[in-house]
């Protein structure tokens, strides 16, 4: 199937209020769509059954959606364009001050509470409004495919939930026969063209703070942990620090175990996880949802084969406006302003495609 015969297909669900999900895996030339035949909420609490998975950051509170395989048609298109062609620049709008002053205030708190308490890390995000007169939300998909070929692009929509659009750069886990890969993704920086990104104490320890984690959490259920060496990992203008891990898992493991002891990593929640998690929804002041949850296809084909992502760098889709989510991890080395200024910069990664669409 060609892209608009998929793209028509989807215009053809949001026509007749049924859900989807379309989606572009990195370094991917073509997309997938799962085209639920229903309206339906399907949930899951097991992450058993082959399907697409929308999960929020609070698996406790909230339940993780499904788009099961056998209730959805699943089409891929044939080849779909990606240039990468940086076509916007970043701009510096103008933020309501009272705004940056609540997330001051937000990340200030973080950090009293760091220097007082056990606590060592807390990610605290934030949600800006954008005003939007979008046709419909696909063509932010398409623009984000264009813009972003090193992220995991996706539009969900379900009449009873909502819309949601991202690219994000970072992987939960992929589980694919008895191997398992994820990574850790955390600190961030922006650079000047061509000169290389300087790591900070502080970037390195958030981002190890994220590695631990993992290999502990990972020496629970496997004992041939695998980690490469930190690099640099490139989303859009930002730069990330990163570590690969990799582990044979044995047959008896199941993804509701990986998925119990990944999610939510210190990369969107914090350590210990309990506490950081407890001061989030004490002190973020909205509710996360589905920013900071995690999306993808579960057991495809012969293999098996699950890929979940972090749901960063997403909006949710209204009527007449989109709804940013940008967070950033704090730790005692944090300076408030400075934290602003990052999420600020990682609103960019969905304001470009917004000015593009001519919003
Ligand atoms: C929580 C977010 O990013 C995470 C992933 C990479 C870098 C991060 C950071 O530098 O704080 C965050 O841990 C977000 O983009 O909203």
């Amino acid at each position: 199937m060609n892209l608009a015969e998929v793209y028509a297909k989807i215009g053809a669900q949001l026509d007749n209020e049924l859900p989807f999900v379309i989606y572009r895996k990195k370094e991917e030339n073509s997309c997938t769509a799962f085209l639920q035949q229903d309206a339906t909420v399907y949930t899951t609490n097991s992450y058993s059954e082959a399907g697409f998975v929308f999960a929020p950051f609070d698996l406790e509170s909230e339940q993780a959606i499904v788009m099961p395989y056998t209730k959805s048609e699943v089409i891929t298109s044939a080849t779909m364009p990606f240039s990468d062609v940086d076509r916007v620049e970043n701009i510096a709008d103008k933020v309501a001050d009272c705004e940056k002053t609540a997330h001051i205030t937000l990340v200030e708190k973080g950090i009293h509470e760091i220097q007082n308490s056990s606590l060592e890390k807390v990610v605290l995000s934030r949600t800006e409004k954008v005003t939007t007169q979008l046709d419909d939300a696909l063509q932010l998909f398409h623009e984000l495919t264009l813009l972003y070929s090193n992220a995991f692009v996706y539009f969900w929509y379900h009449p009873q939930v909502g819309q949601w659009v991202g690219a994000t750069p970072e992987t939960l886990l992929k589980v694919e026969q008895g191997i398992l890969s994820t990574m850790a993704l955390a600190g961030t920086k922006t650079a000047e063209d061509g000169t290389p990104v300087i790591w900070g104490d502080k970037e390195k320890e958030e981002q190890r703070i994220v590695t631990d984690f993992i290999v502990s959490g990972l020496s629970h259920i496997t004992d041939n942990l695998k980690q490469s060496a930190v690099y640099t990992h490139q989303a859009g203008s930002l730069f990330h620090l990163r570590t690969d891990l990799e582990c044979t898992i044995a047959e008896k493991t199941n993804l509701k175990d990986i998925i119990t002891v990944l999610h939510p990593t210190p990369a969107v929640c914090g350590l210990p996880k309990e506490k950081a998690k407890s001061f989030i929804m004490a002190n973020e002041g909205y509710k996360r949802t589905f920013y900071t949850g995690f999306l993808g296809p579960l057991h495809m084909g012969a293999a098996q084969k699950s890929e979940l992502f972090v749901n960063l760098r997403c909006m949710e889709v209204f009527a007449a406006h989109v709804k940013l989510f940008v967070g950033g991890g704090i730790t005692k080395d944090s300076v408030a302003v400075s934290e602003w200024e990052e999420t600020v910069k990682k609103t960019e990664t969905m304001k470009k495609v917004l000015r593009i669409v001519g919003t």
